[in-house]
């Protein structure tokens, strides 16, 4: 029998997915079609019968407006929102803002794979003072300089979320709460690896799709009785390959 509901959000397209830009930590905003796609998935908890309680996302605004636009769908403005930096998207390094199919065509694609897709290769580090760093962004003054990120690897990713889950979520899961969180493809990448205990191997051929709801039952010891996306088998395995392909050199 399941005893707890989690229900994972990829946000929905941002302006630099849509860009096809390594993004990581950079503010993006939802792109048009991004709007369209929070509403979607609003529109498939409404269809399927699923609710929350409680709901956690990151600081950054692709995020916080796809749950914002959920709960205007859902008609659940009331529900808490928890925002953490621990939910961000994984830190893209010197890779932030190059375009991934010019980077696959100047590195082969082998190589942007390892970089997107690998658990512990971290990408190329910011340098020193670059202007991407976000130490100095109001977001993050109150945090130690120390804990921004150059750049991470998915590993480093699993590292600063887990405590979150630990600290932050289970408590609200284990008051019977039906959480929703509403975060990044890594971010996401790094809860579903722990959850579903996936190897380093495995976690390489996990593709989040962009507003499609992923719906996790839990048993009593927060272990993972069934998982599903609130889609269509075709419709998930296509946003799955849509989301591989942006690695490709064109
Ligand atoms: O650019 C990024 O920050 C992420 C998510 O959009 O992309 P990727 O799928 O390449 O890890």
């Amino acid at each position: 029998m399941s005893k707890y509901t989690l229900i994972l959000v990829r946000h929905g397209e941002s302006e630099w997915n849509q860009k096809n830009f390594f993004c990581g930590w950079y503010d993006a905003d939802l792109s048009e079609t991004g709007v369209g796609e929070a509403k979607y998935a609003a529109e498939l908890l409404k269809k399927k019968g699923f609710s929350f309680d409680v709901a956690f996302t990151s600081v950054l605004k692709r995020a916080i407006k796809t749950l914002y636009i959920i709960q205007e769908g859902t008609d659940l403005h009331w529900v808490p929102v928890i925002r953490s930096w621990r939910m961000n998207e994984r830190h893209y390094g010197g890779l932030q803002g190059l375009n991934k199919a010019d980077t696959a065509a100047k590195h082969g694609e082998e190589q942007v794979k390892i970089w997107r897709r690998s658990y512990d290769v971290p990408p190329p580090a910011l340098s020193p003072g670059d202007k991407m760093w976000s130490g100095n962004d109001p977001k993050y003054v109150n945090l130690d300089p120390k804990v921004i990120p150059a750049c991470e690897c998915l590993k480093d990713t699993v590292a600063r979320v887990l405590p979150f889950w630990s600290d932050a979520i289970v408590p609200q899961l284990r008051e019977g709460k039906k959480v929703l969180i509403a975060a990044h493809g890594n971010s996401l990448r790094a809860l579903v690896k722990y959850l579903d205990d996936m190897s380093d191997d495995a976690i390489m051929g996990l593709n989040i799709p962009t507003g499609i709801p992923l719906v996790y039952e839990l048993d009593t010891n927060l272990k993972p009785i069934k998982h599903y996306y609130l889609a269509t088998e075709e419709e998930v395995k296509a946003a799955e390959a849509r989301v591989a392909n942006q690695g490709k050199a064109k």
